[in-house]
């Protein structure tokens, strides 16, 4: 059964639609990975699979008692307030230091129970935001760009720690990046998001695609040639067979 799918959801935000009739699902156990250009919808939608926005029109349905772990794009934390790792854990709701241990553990943040927060650097930030989206022991992690404002070999690791979590816990992670060479390495599948769904399929399939040069460009400057892709492929092609969809 699937976790989470999404049927001709469209969303708006002050009045103006941001997502148009998208279909999303994500299946137990897989690592889905969103990439799209900035303003493409892509923290949008995993607002909306979480519950914090209200489609305008579509459906969505989750597994029954689904648990979620969500790490937010940002979250800004008063530098002025005294506040421990441990104790940040521990909002809104108390939990066991055995419990807040075991999550920074599996985060790989095992260390930082007692540092205050606001001395944290930025991946160990992002990993105490992990540990926290792990409390719940979810079924689906949702990352909206895990990994912004780390070095490469920062993020690296994050993507190795995610996978290790995966393995072990056997969830599903949803999440948005913007580092494209990470995107093919470590996701199942690559949704493609542009205000409506662009393009999706497993990345050893879009990589041998014409769709993926157009998709991805070459070299280090993909990001660039995400821009530019959106109607430079045709839509008449039918991989039933390996899965890669365009929808338009
Ligand atoms: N609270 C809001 N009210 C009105 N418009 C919003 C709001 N939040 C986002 N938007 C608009 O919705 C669109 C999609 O935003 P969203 O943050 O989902 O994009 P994104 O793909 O995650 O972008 P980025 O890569 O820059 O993080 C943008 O045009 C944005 O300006």
């Amino acid at each position: 059964m699937r976790l989470i799918e999404a049927k001709g959801m469209t969303v708006a935000l002050a009045g103006q639609v941001v997502l148009r009739d998208v279909d999303f699902h994500v299946d137990p156990g897989e690592i889905v990975t969103i990439v799209g250009p900035n303003g493409s919808g892509k923290s949008t939608l995993l607002r909306t699979l979480i519950g914090a926005l209200r489609p305008e029109a579509g459906e969505i349905r989750r597994k029954p008692d689904l648990r979620l772990g969500y790490v937010p794009q940002k979250l800004q934390i008063d530098a002025t307030l005294p506040l421990t790792v441990g104790r940040f854990l521990s909002l809104p709701r108390r939990i066991a230091a055995a419990q807040a241990q075991a999550a920074l553990d599996e985060a790989g943040a095992g260390t930082l129970t007692d540092r205050p927060m606001a001395d944290l650097s930025g991946g160990q930030f992002q990993r105490v935001l992990l540990a926290r989206a792990l409390l719940g022991r979810p079924d689906l992690l949702l990352l909206d760009e895990p990994t912004q404002g780390l070095d490469q070999p920062g993020s690296a690791a994050f993507y190795r720690q995610i996978e290790q979590i995966r393995a072990r816990l056997g969830c599903a992670v949803v999440m948005v990046s913007h580092e494209l060479h990470v995107v093919m390495s470590a996701s199942d599948r690559v949704v493609c998001l542009n205000g409506h769904v662009c393009c999706q399929g497993h990345p050893e399939t879009v990589a041998q695609a014409a769709e993926y040069r157009a998709l991805f460009g070459t070299g280090t400057h993909g990001a660039l040639a995400l821009y530019r892709h959106e109607h430079s492929h045709s839509h008449d092609h039918d991989h039933s067979h390996d899965h890669t969809d365009h929808v338009h």
